[in-house]
């Protein structure tokens, strides 16, 4: 595939774990609303490839989408305690303007990241601590409907509906992926929730690696390495999307 892959929120912690492992795999375009240094970008990135726009600047983003095969689409606030006014701006309706350019520049395919927080609901009290215990057997699969943990949550559901949505009427193929938690080096530490949803750096670049890759429709699947600790099957995103994490939070356990 010659064509461009358009990473949005790239200087992020995401987006960095993606070009740093997968960065000569694709060629990348790069968009943020914050200057992306040369230390940002893979060797071969030039300032050319690279674009400084807010997401819900709509025509900055069409010209951004000019000829793209794929986009991962990371740009939002991440925050889980972020207040409505950011996810209504930043979440919705910037996710609202990538969806809509990338349907009318005939992109293929679309990756979102989704989060954890779209369903932390189900993390009732009668279910803690234990399902985040290697022996506890419940899963969430990514047929469930959403329970989210907070505003942020709301948005990134809302995310998710509006793939459904541009998959149905457009046709685009559209691959959401309720992310862990991301983290550097090692799963979070004294953190055992965190250790059960963590997502390490290389896990995080082959999974979205293989949203540009394999061939699907609509898909909704969990972002996690492959902890022995999990309340989130990863089967999904092993059948479609050919995903073979390496790494494992029990791994670090003393
Ligand atoms: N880091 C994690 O563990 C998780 C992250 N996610 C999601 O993954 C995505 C990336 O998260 P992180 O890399 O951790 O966040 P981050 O804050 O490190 O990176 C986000 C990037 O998006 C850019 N950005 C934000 N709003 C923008 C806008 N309106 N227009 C253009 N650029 C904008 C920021 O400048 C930043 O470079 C987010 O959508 C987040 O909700 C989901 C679950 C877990
Ligand atoms: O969606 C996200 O989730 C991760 C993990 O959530 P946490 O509540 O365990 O911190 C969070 O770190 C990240 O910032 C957020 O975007």
């Amino acid at each position: 595939m010659d064509e461009p892959v358009l990473l949005t929120g790239a200087g992020g912690r995401v987006g960095q774990a993606i070009l740093r492992h997968s960065g000569d795999r694709f060629e990348w375009r790069l968009l943020d609303r914050e200057p992306l240094g040369a230390e940002k970008r893979p060797d071969g990135v030039g300032e050319d490839d690279v674009y400084i726009t807010d997401i819900t600047d709509e025509e900055a983003v069409e010209a951004a989408m000019d000829g793209v095969y794929a986009v991962i689409h990371l740009a939002g606030d991440p925050r889980p305690e972020a207040p409505w006014d950011s996810v209504l701006r930043n979440n919705i309706d910037g996710t609202h303007s990538i969806f809509q350019a990338a349907v009318d520049a005939g992109v293929e395919k679309f990756a979102f990241a989704s989060s954890n927080h779209a369903v932390g609901a189900y993390e009732t009290p009668d279910r803690k601590p234990d399902l985040y215990r290697p022996e506890d057997e419940f899963r969430l699969d990514g047929d469930e409907l959403p329970r989210p943990s907070n505003l942020y949550g709301v948005s990134k559901a809302t995310g998710e509906v509006l793939g459904r949505y541009y998959h149905d009427h457009h046709g685009i193929s559209v691959v959401n992926v309720r992310i862990g938690n991301l983290t550097e080096g090692h799963p979070p530490i004294d953190y055992e929730r965190g250790q059960a949803m963590w997502l390490s750096y290389r896990d995080c670049a082959h999974l979205f690696e293989r949203c540009v890759v394999a061939d699907y429709d609509y898909e909704i699947v969990y972002g996690i390495s492959d902890n022995d600790r999990k309340y989130y099957s990863i089967d999904r995103a092993r059948e479609v999307l050919g995903y073979d994490p390496v790494d494992n939070s029990a791994e670090f356990e003393d």
